[in-house]
């Protein structure tokens, strides 16, 4: 782009023809004869804007960052005129109204977020900004994983360790350059890492974003041996491995107890044979260690499984991208260290649901900023497209539909907040004790938000929230995927029925 040259209005009125074709947009002059004819749109409606100021329609159909990307058509600037588009740079807040949640709004106060709290969310908007969406973007399209110099990224800023959690972990860890240190890390740095990451609107990148690290590699710091927990903690950590979650089967999804993959000892009880399937499993496509779900004759047990003689993985074809890396696995007679299981044996299911509690948790919090990043998308459409001469947003039946959205969205993210603060005030025990119940509620009740939030941005967007390229692209991978969380890390049926029971269990013996 260069904006060293300016043109005045009669300067640009010639070109008009398909031998020599320019157009203003916001104050910008751009040469699109050699561009018109690959135009997405079309090349009738270039060559009827050619000469004259296009911003209005330019706006109406399309956004900013069409502009940033075809840079190399802008030829300079119109003299003596101002641009008046806003020009986002990386890490800027959105000051589009309820694009950012109410601690992020200036005319607002919280009592949950501190100076740490801030300059952790500063940090890591301009990190995804930067580094995650150009690539969750076009990994998004072509399906391959994230790439192993992201993953290294994230490891020397130490986001892969604050992607478990708080914890000991992260103790001597100093967070993106200083920005925090491990010890000091909380449940809202937690949250506001995975709200962060969420923005670069990639569905299947994000969850191949590490999610199967985020959901195993506790299980790891919790149950195995000291020396076991060391090493995958230092490989995983590093980012010179990666690892993930395997315990859904065709056999067994949310019923966890009817797990067939089976592991026997040797004769000589150094080793387990595992034999078996998995399905389902994010990441698997490409991880090192799969945390397996196994029965061990004397009920459910976990097994560290290292990639080995044996174990196979298989893309499973699902309805996002490739990029999660979403495997079959099988598991053909392949020999497991005695050392490598997590827990008792027998007492897996211990296991498993230590971190069902976090994992749901997560799910939540990257979901209900990309059912914010959906309202962003609507308030702005409603504001730049043209219908019937007016705004949409003009219209009350829109109105009232963004008016549903914004109050679902706020709602979720208030007991969100609620909900994290009391984790920050509890062990880990006693969360698993008093929060399990209310954060199984506050999945299901935001992946059933998330679902009128998608069925009314729809709506909002009509024909274009159908395709991937363009204005409603957001909206058409958002009411792809969004059901994915009310399945993830539980169903949400299973895990609103969960938390009643516990309720009932603490109900008084006497009659009221
Ligand atoms: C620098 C100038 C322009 C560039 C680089 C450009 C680029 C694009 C791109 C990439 C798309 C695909 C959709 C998207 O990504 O948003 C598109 C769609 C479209 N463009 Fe343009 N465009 C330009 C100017 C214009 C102008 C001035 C008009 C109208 C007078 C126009 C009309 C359209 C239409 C009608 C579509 C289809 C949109 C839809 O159905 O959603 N374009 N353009």
């Amino acid at each position: 782009m260069t904006l060293n040259q300016t043109f005045s209005l009669a300067d640009v009125a010639p070109h008009n023809t398909s031998e020599s074709l320019w157009c203003i947009i916001d104050s910008r002059v751009y040469d699109l004869t050699d561009f018109f004819e690959s135009h997405p749109g079309g090349e009738f409606v270039l060559l009827q804007v050619g000469g004259k100021d296009a911003t209005t329609d330019f706006y109406s159909l399309h956004r900013q960052a069409v502009l940033e990307k075809y840079g190399s058509l802008c030829i300079g600037a119109v003299e003596n005129e101002e641009a008046q588009v806003i020009r986002p740079h990386p890490g800027d807040l959105s000051i589009v109204p309820y694009a950012e949640p109410a601690w992020l709004t200036p005319q607002f106060e919280s009592p949950y977020y501190n100076e740490s709290h801030r300059r952790l969310q500063k940090a890591m908007r301009v990190f995804t900004d930067t580094w995650v969406t150009p690539e969750a973007q076009e990994k998004e399209i072509s399906g391959e994983r994230i790439s192993l110099g992201l993953i290294q990224r994230m490891a020397d800023a130490n986001i892969l360790g604050m992607r478990v959690g708080p914890g000991p972990h992260l103790h001597g860890r100093s967070i993106l350059n200083g920005v925090l240190c491990g010890e000091d890390v909380d449940y809202f740095h937690d949250l506001i890492v995975s709200q962060e990451l969420v923005r670069a609107t990639a569905r299947g990148f994000w969850d191949g974003n590490m999610v199967g690290m985020t959901i195993s590699l506790t299980a790891v710091l919790q149950h195995a041996s000291p020396d076991l927990k060391e090493e995958v903690q230092r490989d995983c950590l590093s980012g010179k491995k990666t690892i993930c979650l395997a315990v859904s089967e065709a056999f067994a999804g949310s019923d966890v107890a009817n797990i067939r993959t089976a592991a026997e000892k040797t004769r000589d009880g150094q080793f387990y044979v595992v034999n078996g399937t998995k399905k389902w499993i994010t990441n698997g496509t490409w991880c090192d260690y799969f945390v397996t779900a196994v029965n061990t004759g004397n009920g459910l047990s976990v097994l560290l499984i290292h990639r080995s003689e044996g174990l196979a993985t298989k893309a499973i074809k699902t309805s996002y991208s490739p990029a999660a890396g979403t495997a079959f696995v099988t598991f053909d007679d392949v020999k497991v260290p005695v050392r490598n299981l997590l827990g008792e044996e027998g007492k897996g299911l211990k296991v498993i649901l230590s971190n069902f509690n976090h994992e749901r948790w997560m799910v939540t919090c990257a979901g209900v900023r990309m059912s914010r990043i959906v309202v962003e998308e609507c308030m702005k459409w409603s504001n730049q497209r043209l219908v019937f001469g007016k705004r949409l947003a003009e219209q009350p039946v829109i109105r009232a539909k963004l008016a549903k959205m914004i109050s679902l969205v706020e709602a979720m993210q208030a007991w969100l907040e609620h909900t994290t603060f009391q984790m920050t005030r509890m062990s880990h025990a006693s969360q698993n004790e008093h929060l399990a119940g209310p954060i199984g509620l506050l999945k299901m009740y935001c992946s059933r938000c998330a679902h009128e939030i998608a069925e009314l941005a729809v709506h909002v967007f009509g024909g274009r929230s159908l395709t991937q390229t363009g204005m409603g692209s957001v909206i058409e991978m958002f009411h792809r995927t969004t059901e994915f969380d009310a399945i993830l890390g539980g169903s949400e049926d299973i895990i609103g029925d969960m938390a009643v029971r516990k309720a009932m269990k603490r109900f008084p013996k006497s009659m009221l």
